[in-house]
């Protein structure tokens, strides 16, 4: 039988009230690399900056990464003016990065590339 990966952006986040470690830095690794390589992390935030001209699109940007966050119930922060949105997801409840962080990172890049 065919192993099948399941990919970030098929899974849904599940609610975290903390309990559970943050990821590792090698876990970290892993789920980074399934992303947009415009991604950065310093292990606790997972951080992407969109640059586009003029201020429409930043909107655009800054609606999709809050559509996402209400839909799977974990949300990122967001920064955005002319020329540019910065997306930020960490989970709070454990000072750190989880699984629905990079769930969510994936789903933005799946529609934003779109
Ligand atoms: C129960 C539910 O999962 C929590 O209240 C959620 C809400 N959204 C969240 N968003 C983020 N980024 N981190 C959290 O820890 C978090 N917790």
């Amino acid at each position: 039988m065919a192993m099948t990966t399941c990919n970030l952006t098929d899974k849904h986040c599940v609610p975290c009230e903390g309990g559970v470690p943050p990821l590792t830095e090698d876990e970290v690794a892993g789920f980074k690399a399934e992303l947009h390589d415009d991604w950065t992390t310093d292990g606790v935030k997972l951080v992407r900056r969109f640059e586009f001209k003029g201020f429409a699109k930043p909107v655009y940007t800054a609606n999709v990464a809050a559509f996402v966050g209400d839909k799977e119930g974990h949300h990122p922060d967001i920064a955005f003016g002319w020329g540019y949105c910065e997306v930020t997801f960490t989970t709070h409840a454990i000072d750190g990065l989880s699984e629905n962080d990079f769930i969510c990172a994936a789903k933005l890049d799946q529609i934003v590339a779109a």
